[in-house]
């Protein structure tokens, strides 16, 4: 069985305006997937039905084989602790320690009042040191999140999401305001967690030749419809010039 399964899925902001239209895929557990398109193309709306960050409007996600659409206020709570998502502007508390902002990924295990207070486990605490050290930034652990440089910060995103122990995690353009070798660095980790902790990765990406490089497979949104689905290494440049269309043909490098 797949993990998700998107069928028929269209979502219309205001009621009218339709972002995406009629979209299905599905999502094997393991898999790396990149999502790309030209601007505006609805790869966040896409990201955003999976999760329910906003409501379903027209078709189905489904998620490990439950209807996310149809659930209730503590299954979504327990989806979204399932679910791990990284931002583009890493989406941290900057006045709190990085070890602070990581053991926010616990906040969906735990009551209200615990999360208030900060009551986290001593376990929990050596796991958010262990991912620290994992991504390479245990050194900084004691710092505030606002003195990291970016691609720190977005090392703390993932140590935030990883330790969720998602099943599923999304990255609504994690590389976006990074120089290439912060990219690089995000990019590899990125994959490690696919294959080294076999957590399935959805990830939206700008760059086309990063999606080729990383991911296994490709989905190419345009004016919210799927126009690509296939293996990475079969997205040649006829492809590519038909999802960003022709006038971007001097953007396309691969
Ligand atoms: N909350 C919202 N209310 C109304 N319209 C929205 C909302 N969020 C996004 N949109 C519109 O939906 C369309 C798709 O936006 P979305 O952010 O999903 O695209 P995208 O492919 O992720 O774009 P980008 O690559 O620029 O981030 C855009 O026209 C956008 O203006």
């Amino acid at each position: 069985m797949s993990l998700l399964k998107v069928e028929g899925l269209s979502k219309l902001y205001d009621g009218e305006t339709r972002v995406l239209n009629d979209v299905s895929f599905e999502v094997k557990a393991g898999e790396f997937l990149s999502i790309i398109g030209p601007s505006g193309a609805g790869k966040s709306t896409m990201l955003r039905c999976i999760n329910r960050m906003v409501e379903i409007s027209e078709g189905k996600v489904k998620f490990d084989g439950v209807d996310v659409g149809a659930m209730k206020k503590k299954e979504l709570r327990k989806l979204r602790t399932n679910i791990g998502m990284i931002f583009q502007h890493y989406n941290l508390v900057p006045r709190l320690t990085v070890i602070e902002n990581v053991l926010h990924g616990r906040f969906g295990y735990k009551s209200t009042i615990q999360g208030v207070l900060g009551k986290f486990t001593e376990e929990e605490k050596e796991r958010a040191f262990f991912l620290l050290q994992k991504l390479g930034i245990s050194e900084h652990a004691y710092k505030r999140c606002d003195q990291l440089s970016g691609g720190q910060q977005q090392r703390v995103g993932i140590c935030r999401a990883l330790i969720q122990d998602p099943k599923l995690i999304l990255c609504d353009e994690p590389i976006a305001s990074l120089d290439p070798n912060s990219s690089k660095v995000i990019m590899d980790y990125l994959k490690m967690i696919s294959t080294e902790l076999g957590i399935t990765c959805i990830v939206n990406l700008h760059q086309v030749e990063v999606a080729k490089e990383y991911a296994d497979r490709i989905i190419g949104l345009k004016a919210g419809e799927i126009v690509f689905d296939g293996p990475s290494k079969i997205l040649y440049r006829d492809q590519i010039e038909h999802i960003y269309g022709i006038e971007s043909r001097e953007l396309i490098t691969v």
